[in-house]
């Protein structure tokens, strides 16, 4: 039951009482977005962000713009682990999040985290420091050939430094072994909904995406 706005600093949309306690704590409502490298997730995500009212928070776009920013003491090292595929220390991750979450103001229906949880370490570190203040809804799996993933990489034409045929793989290699087992750990707790989007156009794959959110209730 959503039972007021007002939180300490008035960034949060969703208060919700706990009806089993009787306090009142507040809960992020989150979809998590994951999928190999160039599965189209930040494409849907900014569908979903202009039809469905959620906020789209992307975990590498955070990192990348940590890593341009002035004065951050993480930009060497979050350039390092971008290069080379391999994931950033979650405690820099988590707090990027949090923050842009409290930044977003009261208006977000819920929030759309793209690329997070990468690893056990995303995994872990977000239980231990976000678990009490969210609910996870599901887990859009967004899953595509890794072919079809690599050449739209390699076609992306943004400018990415990881977007070359070494740290593509890199970055593949890190999905598989990585952050797939976190998917098949959400498949076990029934919250995996996966979209096969490989040869799909970006209009049909939001067509069932929309389904989705709908079965959801979001
Ligand atoms: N269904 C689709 N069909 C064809 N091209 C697509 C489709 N979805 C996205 N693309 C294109 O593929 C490229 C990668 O898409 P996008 O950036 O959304 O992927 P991503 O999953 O966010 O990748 P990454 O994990 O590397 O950030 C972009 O150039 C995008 O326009
Ligand atoms: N949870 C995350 C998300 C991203 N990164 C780093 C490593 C990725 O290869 C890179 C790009 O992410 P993308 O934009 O493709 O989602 O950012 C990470 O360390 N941890
Ligand atoms: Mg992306």
């Amino acid at each position: 039951i959503i039972v007021s706005v007002d939180t300490p600093d008035n960034s949060s949309r969703l208060l919700r009482r706990a009806m089993s306690s009787g306090d009142a704590v507040r809960l992020y409502d989150v979809v998590f977005v994951l999928g190999p490298p160039g599965s189209g997730k930040g494409t849907q995500c900014a569908r979903i962000q202009e039809n469905l009212g959620f906020v789209h928070l992307s975990a590498g776009d955070l990192l990348r713009a940590e890593r341009q920013r002035a004065g951050s003491e993480f930009g060497e090292l979050i350039e390092t682990h971008i290069k080379n595929g391999s994931i950033v220390p979650v405690e820099i991750t988590c707090k990027l999040l949090e923050n842009a979450m409290i930044a977003s103001g009261t208006a977000a229906k819920g929030f759309l985290i793209d690329g997070f949880p990468r690893n056990q370490n995303n995994l872990d570190g977000w239980v231990r420091e976000m678990g009490a203040k969210t609910k996870v809804h599901f887990v859009l799996y967004l899953s595509a050939e890794l072919e079809i993933c690599v050449d739209r990489c390699l076609n992306r034409g943004q400018g990415r430094t990881d977007d070359n045929v070494e740290s593509i793989q890199k970055r593949i290699t890190t999905y598989n072994n990585q952050t797939f087992p976190i998917i098949q750990h959400y498949e076990q707790l029934g919250l995996v909904r996966e979209i096969k989007c490989g040869t799909k156009t970006p209009d049909q794959v939001y067509a069932e995406v929309a389904q989705v959110f709908g079965n959801a209730g979001l």
